[in-house]
């Protein structure tokens, strides 16, 4: 459902140093620190040979890259995709870095993986993926140092096992990794931060295109986590989910998705493309682009929304729930036609804003009820949203989020490197 064309528009990296050099030219930032601010701290790259359930060794090849730690822990998800590279973790690490801060949370930018196709693997094959992989990056993780937490094809159940393989050789750490289950001191509402922090800024920005939120229609690519909570939540608030799609296909209805039985269907192993219900129907991945909606919700992978499809597009408002879905040539198209747009490094920041909620319920081995964590996370959403909203209203004429988000962050960053001595 995505088209491969995208990257070849520009690298994932080169995409996240394009909205970089804007906002670091705003800040008149010198060379030197943009090269000191462009280049990861650490990078760890591993192979991981597996011997599958056919009794062959595959060797998988995993990655952590740690971008920057002025502000606190290295913080960012696991991804396992088969098409994962070294420059697509240094672009999502660096996204972490600016969303850390823009939110105000006190973490660095990480972000790691491997190439594998889970969907491919029996869970015990997966278990042990994740436990060897754990292993072989165990030196550069700890909870004061790298917090890993779930991100595409990982879960709950992944960050158990990888905590406890860490567990094996430094005792019992659950603030180790995030986006735990419950029974292993996981936080209340992180499962569904992600969309929730997503929900709280669409709130906020809906009168910027004088849209009313519970009268929304909705378009959402990608029914994982943060897609499927998306639908259910922004159900719930009233707005009609009309097109959903994931790498099977997609589906429309025009008189709304039953989310939560969408959501249960992919949770019971369906595709969307398989869903059948009253007055839903099958689509092309060009149709559901075109659907005629308010909000278009990305929330698969980057580069989903490039020159070659941008145009197709008819909302008000892109939400990003997913990282580096728009390229910027896209941007540039979609700003030009009026579409507001709420950035990735804000809009999708609720995750890790509840895993920083969940290290710290795990540090005091303390748990906060779900209403308490939903509310703080709500209070840091509209916090940041207004803060960028306010930065980029003093640039008439180009009052993009984006950049405006990235010099917020970017600032951030800078303050706390100086005031370490870092250079
Ligand atoms: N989980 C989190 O807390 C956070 C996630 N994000 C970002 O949100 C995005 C989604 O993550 P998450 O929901 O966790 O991941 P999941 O693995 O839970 O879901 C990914 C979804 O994207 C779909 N998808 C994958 N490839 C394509 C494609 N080619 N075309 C259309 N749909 C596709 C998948 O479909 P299928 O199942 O058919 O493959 C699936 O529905 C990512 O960009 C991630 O980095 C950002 C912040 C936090
Ligand atoms: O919850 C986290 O620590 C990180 C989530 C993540 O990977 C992201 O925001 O892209």
């Amino acid at each position: 459902m995505l088209q491969p064309t995208a990257k070849a528009e520009l690298s994932s990296f080169e995409l996240v140093r394009h909205y970089f050099d804007l906002a670091a030219d705003r800040l008149a930032l010198p060379d030197d620190l943009r090269e000191v601010l462009l280049t990861a701290y650490r990078e760890v790259q591993v192979a991981i040979p597996v011997r599958l359930s056919d009794g062959r060794i595959t060797t998988f090849h995993g990655y952590r890259v740690q971008h920057n730690g002025a502000r606190g822990p290295f913080k960012g998800g696991i991804r396992f995709h088969p098409q994962v590279d070294l420059d697509e973790f240094r672009a999502l690490a660096a996204l972490m870095t600016w969303k850390t801060a823009i939110v105000g949370v006190p973490f660095g930018g990480a972000k790691g993986g491997v190439d594998c196709d889970p969907s491919l693997l029996q869970p015990h094959e997966l278990e042990k993926l994740t436990r060897a992989f754990t292993q072989r990056i165990d030196k550069v993780l700890g909870p004061t140092r790298d917090i890993p937490a779930p991100d595409v094809n990982t879960n709950a159940q992944v960050m158990a096992w990888m905590m406890d393989e860490y567990g094996k050789g430094h005792g019992y750490t659950p603030g180790i990794v995030t986006g735990k289950p419950i029974a292993l001191e996981g936080s209340f509402g992180r499962e569904a931060a992600t969309a929730r922090g997503l929900v709280y800024l669409f709130r906020e920005a809906a009168p910027a295109v004088n849209l009313v939120p519970q009268e929304a229609t909705v378009a959402i690519q990608g029914y994982g986590n943060v897609g499927s909570w998306a639908g259910r939540l922004l159900s719930r608030l009233g707005a009609r989910v009309v097109a959903v799609a994931d790498e099977s296909g997609a589906v429309r209805a025009e008189r709304g998705l039953d989310t939560d039985a969408l959501a249960a269907h992919v949770r019971d192993g369906g595709r969307v493309a398989d869903y059948v219900a009253d007055g839903v129907e099958p689509v092309s991945g060009e149709e559901f682009l075109a659907t005629d909606c308010d909000v278009f919700v990305p929330a698969a992978l980057g580069g989903a929304i490039h020159a070659g499809n941008a145009d197709l597009l008819r909302c008000r408002m892109v939400v990003e729930g997913a990282n580096a879905p728009t390229t910027p040539q896209a941007d540039e198209l979609l700003r030009e036609k009026g579409v507001f747009i709420v950035p990735d490094v804000m809009a999708n920041a609720g995750g890790v804003v509840v895993s920083y909620f969940e290290w710290v319920q795990n540090l005091q081995h303390f748990r906060w009820d779900e209403r308490e964590v939903n509310d703080k996370l709500g209070t840091i959403m509209r916090r940041a949203y207004r803060e960028v909203a306010a930065r980029a209203a003093k640039r008439p004429g180009d009052g993009s989020l984006r950049v405006a988000a990235f010099e917020l962050g970017i600032e951030r960053v800078v303050e706390a490197a100086r005031l370490r001595g870092n250079f």
